[in-house]
């Protein structure tokens, strides 16, 4: 479960990105987050994993009160969590493969089994007939695919992904949005920010209404 009480992120300029925000998402359950350009939904996304800290108010994962942990604690926190991040780049250098083993490579995972995950994720994504490709030669919307599968390769039991149909079409955007779905369904918790509000039509998830850093709905 993750809930926010009455949270508020100000940043070290004095510009106040949340105000007074709470919910709760149940464990299991698939959330959008929407709103405007700069309306704190990165913000919303990068408290949940300790990447920034509250100002005020508490953010709770899995019963952890996140704003307290200590530094040594975090890495423990994010093993809970798949990230889907604008800034975690992709390794050019690396194959298709090696960028989904890598995370699993740094937890000390047998290989054979590693071996077994990174295509079990890279599947699920449809990108297996790519392992051997280079990031580079990757369309956009495959290079989002790979994104999802490094942040699932560890069997995370929440998903995060800020915008991660952004610069995509309506039609690679609507597949991302299918896999989402899809670890909805085999009970991963999932937060999915966008401010595309046309992926949002017709879909019967939980849609949580940002609105210059307050939560309007
Ligand atoms: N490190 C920072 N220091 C100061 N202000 C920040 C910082 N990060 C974000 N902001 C400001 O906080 C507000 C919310 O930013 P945030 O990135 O959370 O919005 P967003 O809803 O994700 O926007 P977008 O859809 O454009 O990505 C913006 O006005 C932004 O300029």
């Amino acid at each position: 479960m993750i809930s926010f009480s009455e949270v508020s992120k100000r940043y070290p300029n004095g510009f106040e990105a949340l105000r007074n925000v709470s919910f709760t998402v149940e464990t299991g359950e698939m959330a959008l987050i929407n709103g405007h350009s700069g309306a704190g939904k990165t913000t919303l996304l990068r408290l949940i994993a300790a990447i920034e800290r509250s100002t005020t108010g508490s953010v709770i994962v899995n019963g952890q009160d996140v704003g307290r942990l200590n530094d040594a604690a975090v890495p423990f926190l994010r093993r809970n969590f798949g990230l889907v991040f604008q800034d975690q780049k992709l390794l050019f250098d690396r194959s298709v493969f090696e960028n989904v083993l890598l995370p699993l490579q740094i937890s000390g995972f047998e290989s054979k089994a590693a071996v077994r995950r990174v295509r079990a994720a890279l599947d699920k994504v449809g990108l297996l007939n790519k392992e051997k490709a280079r990031p580079i030669t990757l369309s956009g919307g495959e290079q989002q695919r790979l994104c999802i599968a490094r942040a699932i390769v560890s069997r995370p039991s929440i998903l995060i992904a800020d915008e991660p149909t952004s610069n995509l079409d309506m039609e690679y955007a609507k597949d991302i949005m299918a896999i989402f779905k899809s670890f909805h369904q085999v009970g991963v918790t999932v937060l999915i920010s966008t401010h595309d509000v046309e992926l949002l039509g017709g879909t019967p998830q939980r849609i949580l209404t940002l609105s210059h850093g307050e939560l309007t709905g």
